[in-house]
């Protein structure tokens, strides 16, 4: 069952096209991978998604539902929740607050405290909830995101970058804990550059670039593509 549509898609900035006519479909239950260059549109990609960032033309449809102008609040509320590529915490909020933050105003049902909880669990911070947010180092603040996005209680997952800067033991321990909430049945689509640690979780690849789908299919397939080596990894990228 189809879960979101992005039905001809199109975003530009000035001249710059960033988003070019895309479609894409994610089906309910999937974990899908999002490859692409600097620069290439995958984060506006999200923007759109999640609504921070209105397109020029095209429809987003989520659970059946038209959300192409709905505010970013409200498709949080529906179920729709990302995590930032550039961690931005309440520095000065401990890390709890941070997440009842998410949780208190990105859910619509009682019980944000519990949720916070989970959700610090899930993502191994329990022990740091009474931290102040800003003494977490890169890999305690890449959790609180997911922790945060987590705490709304999400039917969609978009995760942008979030093994970037980990240590081969840390990307595993996320690695675990994203395949226990995909398991928990939440839909994840994460943008990610450390290729390795996305195939060995991504049911399904697309790679853009210039804001266009060049490849979407099979991880093997798509990462056997000659248009996606020539075009974005070069030979040595998976070495
Ligand atoms: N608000 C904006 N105003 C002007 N240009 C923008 C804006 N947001 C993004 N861009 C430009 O759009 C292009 C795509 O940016 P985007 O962040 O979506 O790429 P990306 O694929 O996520 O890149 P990266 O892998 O480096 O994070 C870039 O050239 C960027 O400079």
């Amino acid at each position: 069952m189809t879960m979101l549509l992005l039905d001809s898609l199109s975003k530009r900035y000035g001249a710059l096209v960033v988003t070019d006519s895309f479609s894409f479909e994610v089906a309910q239950g999937e974990f899908v991978g999002i490859l692409g260059p600097n620069g290439a549109g995958k984060t506006t990609l999200f923007n759109l998604i999640a609504g921070t960032v209105k397109p020029d033309t095209g429809t987003i449809t989520f659970q059946s539902r038209d959300i192409t102008r709905e505010g970013a609040a409200a498709r949080c509320r529906s179920g729709i929740s990302r995590s930032f590529q550039i961690p931005h915490p309440f520095v000065g909020m401990t890390v709890f607050e941070n997440v009842l933050v998410g949780a208190t105003f990105g859910r619509k049902a009682e019980g944000s405290v519990d949720y916070a909880m989970q959700a610090l669990e899930l993502s191994g911070l329990s022990k740091k909830a009474n931290q102040l947010a800003g003494s977490l180092p890169l890999l305690g603040r890449k959790r609180l995101e997911l922790a945060r996005a987590l705490a709304t209680e999400p039917r969609l997952l978009l995760l942008d970058e979030i093994a970037g800067g980990l240590t081969e033991s840390e990307c595993h321990e996320l690695l675990d804990v994203l395949r226990q909430v995909h398991a928990s049945g939440v839909t994840i689509v994460w943008i990610e550059h450390v290729v390795r640690a996305l195939l060995s979780v991504a049911q399904r690849l697309v790679v853009v670039n210039f804001g266009k789908k060049i490849a979407d299919g099979a991880p093997d397939k798509v990462m056997d593509s000659s248009e996606v080596k020539s075009v974005y990894l070069g030979e040595d990228a998976l070495v």
